[in-house]
């Protein structure tokens, strides 16, 4: 069975969806199947892996909202092995559109479950809220991935995240794990990053690894360079550091 990750953070521009893309591209590149989930109404991981966003016609918002079965919005992407499931500003609507939904909170899961069985692992990049969206996402996963940017309101949105995640762990998704914690936007280890790690592993009994993302890194060398959302070739330097993360990722199975 695929191992289910969540990346999130409710707080915007952390890092989730640069991790998420990079991650999974190098997941791939290591010979794992991949499928990665945009549930973010801003479908920046969807445009930042290559997808024009006129060449949408369905995405996971007919899933969620229109009960479509999610293997027919699969697509593949120019890297091997890795494939997506594209998000349009469409499902910025659906929070509100599944008010009226009994269990909408496990929509998600739900519709990726018959798919577990021919990936090896999942990856959802969360929109930056705590709403409807990321709590199916953190329903429907094993684990969750949080990038954090070291900066000083960090250990506050930090705590307001661990506490939903403990509420998930306890009302919806028992089997939920940390999966770690990824320090974005670092030039090195600071104080506030130790911080960070320390206040997490407050929360949870698990290992956490960590991970640190340093600020631009080599940003000139990779080849979708100018666009909000960058892909590294797997083989630059730029694409280093997440390879390190896509080991510990696996690693831990
Ligand atoms: N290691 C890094 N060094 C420099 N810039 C980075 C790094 N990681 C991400 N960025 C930049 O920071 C911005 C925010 O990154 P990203 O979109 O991945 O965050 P996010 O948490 O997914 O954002 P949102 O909350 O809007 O979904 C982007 O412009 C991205 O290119």
């Amino acid at each position: 069975m695929g191992k289910v990750i969540a990346i999130a953070n409710q707080k915007g521009g952390v890092g989730k969806t640069t991790t998420a893309v990079n991650l999974a591209a190098c997941l791939a590149h290591l010979g794992k199947k991949v499928l990665l989930v945009d549930i973010d109404p801003q479908g920046n991981a969807t445009s930042g892996i290559g997808i024009e966003k006129g060449d949408i016609d369905e995405c996971i918002y007919n899933v969620l909202v229109e009960d479509m079965k999610a293997k027919d919005v699969v697509r593949p992407t120019n890297i091997e092995h890795l494939y997506i499931i594209p998000a349009t500003i469409q499902l910025a609507g659906a929070e509100i559109e599944l008010v009226p939904v009994v269990s909408r909170e496990i929509l998600l899961k739900n519709a990726l479950a018959p798919l577990k069985e021919q990936y090896d692992f999942i990856l959802i990049d969360c929109p930056p809220s705590l709403g409807l969206l990321t709590l199916n996402a953190l329903t429907a996963a094993d684990a969750v991935l949080i990038p954090v940017q070291c900066e000083y309101y960090a250990l506050e949105g930090l705590s307001q995240l661990l506490n939903t995640i403990r509420l998930v762990q306890k009302h919806l998704n028992t089997n939920l794990k940390l999966e770690g914690v990824v320090l974005t936007m670092l030039d090195a280890r600071t104080n506030l990053g130790l911080q960070v790690i320390q206040e997490v592993k407050k929360y949870f009994r698990e290992k956490v690894y960590e991970t640190i993302i340093p600020r631009n890194v080599r940003l000139s060398e990779a080849p979708s360079h100018g666009k909000p959302i960058i892909l590294y070739d797997v083989r630059s330097k730029g694409a280093e550091v997440y390879l390190e993360l896509a080991k510990e990722v696996l690693a831990r199975g």
